[in-house]
């Protein structure tokens, strides 16, 4: 093999930063310009590059195309200027690369895998083209509901991608054993459909018998090649995540982030809420907009923290919430078949009484706390806002739909029709607010699972978790809301500074493999060992020797 491949391989091109003399000994001596660069001016240089586009997408391509070319490059650039790029990189410019995804996909990077239903009955041998080490993780998509945007097909591929770049970033991943996979099942969009440039197949999705078939072979394929790989499952359609969850979470060490990820970041984001809001746990009465995966994940999660918190029983905990869909407020007794996952959190208090809006719920429930998982942006109106100021000192109001155009209200929208009394927190990230009155400057938070996912992840992998436990799940949210500092509580903080991510992860993920080696989960002898031995300081040492770092 050339060793032209070393510039060529993303993984080991160093660019201008290759030593002179490695340039000589590997035939690449005037392949590169003459100067001998750091990875730091490197950096500079492509920060010029991306800030220099005219759009956020133009970014996206720009950044895309260098991980592509220069995998320590990326991170270098990414981890230096998280908060700047993680917008771009993730929700919500990614949104926005997902639906045009078959018009900016670059024929010449090799980003993933693509499974198709064409391949059932030899994912196997599918699984066995992947080129590189055995990865840790995998986040896998059928790409039939990415963010708010609905069913993109193969377009979904940015994903699995954006989720995996803030593995690294994030939690110390490395790079080369990360996988993003995209099922391609077809798609039920007729744009996608009838696009000419759409990279997938042009077909309608299978029937659910066929589905889970695929999904199952999936599901047994990646786990009897790479033993020890942690499974991601996202933006799957509502029904199909809780389905898989389902079957799938006791035999593959998976989770699904919509769900479980969602419920532990929302409910870190309430604990500290929660106290902010001076109401005691069991006056507490949360009122959902939106009844899929992230809503009724969240939900559950919430009642779990009031079994565990609260002292109550799981009945007494269930009677806190209410959950609006589509139809308006979910009883047992409003006449159409409840989809299973509904019936968790279907009212049977309501004296045959239904009630088809968000309105008129708000007004029967007199809430505390307000969450938007809808999918339907500004439906969090200013009189909506208003009332929940009304009835509570500090409203609680978290409208959690991504991407932005998708968030049940504005960041400023719930400070203006608040008094700015609002605890605040949004799927997708606000600009500050200022109060005109008194130019006082407020932060919203954002309660994005990318808090929580990378730890999870980074715990599971370093302990070498069968399975991941709903105690795994629950301990990463009380490990992200106790990371909060005193200045971030002053500062009216729901969520830790992004700039702190890499910490953050690092804290979540120790308390997730204290609850695998104490559920017995942990296959990891050496983890096992030295979580018996209880010792924090070692143990955050072992986490921070594995991770990457990108440097040549
Ligand atoms: N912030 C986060 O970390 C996070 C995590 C997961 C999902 N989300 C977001 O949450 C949203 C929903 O995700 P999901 O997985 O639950 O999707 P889903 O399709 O499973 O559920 C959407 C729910 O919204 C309801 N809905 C739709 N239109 C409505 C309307 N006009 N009025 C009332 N209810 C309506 C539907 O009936 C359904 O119950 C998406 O926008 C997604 O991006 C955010
Ligand atoms: O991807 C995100 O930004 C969060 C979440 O997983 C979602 O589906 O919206
Ligand atoms: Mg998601």
């Amino acid at each position: 093999m050339s060793t032209v491949n070393l510039i060529r391989d993303p993984r080991t091109n160093r660019g201008t930063a290759e030593a002179t003399e490695s340039r000589v000994n590997n035939k690449l001596y005037g392949l590169i310009p003459t100067v001998v660069e750091s990875l730091e001016q490197q950096v500079t240089r492509c920060l010029e590059q991306v800030r220099s586009k005219s759009t956020d997408l133009e970014r996206y391509i720009y950044l895309s195309n260098l991980r592509n070319s220069n995998v320590t490059l990326f991170y270098r650039l990414l981890m230096d200027n998280f908060e700047e790029l993680v917008p771009i990189v993730y929700t919500p410019t990614v949104g926005e690369a997902c639906v045009k995804f078959s018009h900016i996909y670059n024929p010449a990077n090799c980003d993933g895998l693509y499974i198709s239903i064409k391949d059932k009955g030899n994912v196997a041998k599918v699984l066995d083209n992947w080129p590189y080490e055995a990865p840790d993780i995998t986040v896998i998509t059928d790409g039939s509901r990415i963010l708010g945007l609905g069913d993109l097909g193969i377009n979904g591929m940015g994903i699995p991608i954006g989720k995996l770049s803030l593995y690294i970033g994030a939690a110390g991943i490395n790079p080369i054993r990360t996988l993003p996979i995209t099922l391609d099942l077809g798609t039920n969009t007729q744009k996608h459909l009838e696009d000419p440039l759409y990279i997938g197949l042009r077909q309608n999705r299978p029937e659910d018998p066929e589905f889970f078939e695929f999904l199952d072979e999936v599901m047994d394929a990646l786990s009897a090649k790479w033993p020890n790989l942690i499974i991601q499952h996202e933006d799957f359609s509502g029904v199909h995540a809780f389905a898989l969850l389902e079957r799938q979470r006791n035999k593959y060490s998976m989770f699904n982030d919509d769900v479980q990820g969602t419920g532990a970041v929302i409910l870190s984001g309430l604990i500290n809420a929660f106290r902010e809001s001076g109401v005691p746990l069991k006056d507490h009465r949360i009122l959902f907009l939106g009844a899929g995966s992230a809503g009724v994940g969240v939900a559950s999660q919430i009642r779990d923290h009031f079994v565990k918190a609260g002292n109550m029983s799981i009945d007494e905990a269930r009677d806190h919430f209410w959950l609006v869909d589509t139809k308006g407020l979910v009883t047992f007794d409003r006449g159409d078949q409840l989809a299973q996952h509904k019936t968790i959190f279907a009212r049977k208090d309501n004296n045959g009484q239904q009630f088809k809006d968000l309105e008129s719920t708000l007004e029967y429930v007199k809430p505390t706390c307000l969450i938007g998982l809808s999918t339907q942006g500004g439906v969090f109106t200013p009189k909506i806002i208003g009332r929940m100021a009304e009835l509570n000192k500090k409203p609680i109001i978290f409208p959690l739909s991504n991407p932005l155009k998708n968030s049940e209200c504005t960041y400023e929208a719930a400070m203006q029709n608040s008094e700015c009394r609002v605890l605040f927190a949004s799927g997708t990230m606000f600009p500050p607010y200022t109060d005109p009155a008194s130019q006082k400057v407020y932060y919203p938070g954002q309660g994005n699972n990318m808090y929580v996912f990378p730890g999870i992840g980074l715990g599971a992998i370093l302990a070498q978790a069968s399975v991941i436990s709903d105690d795994m799940i629950y301990t990463s949210s009380v490990a992200l809301a106790n990371t909060l500092t005193e200045e971030e509580k002053s500062a009216g903080l729901l969520y830790p500074r992004l700039a702190r991510i890499r910490e953050v992860s690092t804290m979540i993920a120790a308390e997730v493999m204290k609850e695998a080696v104490k559920e017995g989960v942990a296959k990891n002898k050496e983890v096992v060992d030295l979580v018996n031995a209880n010792d924090e300081a070692k143990l955050i040492s072992y986490i921070q020797s594995k991770q990457y770092n990108p440097a040549y």
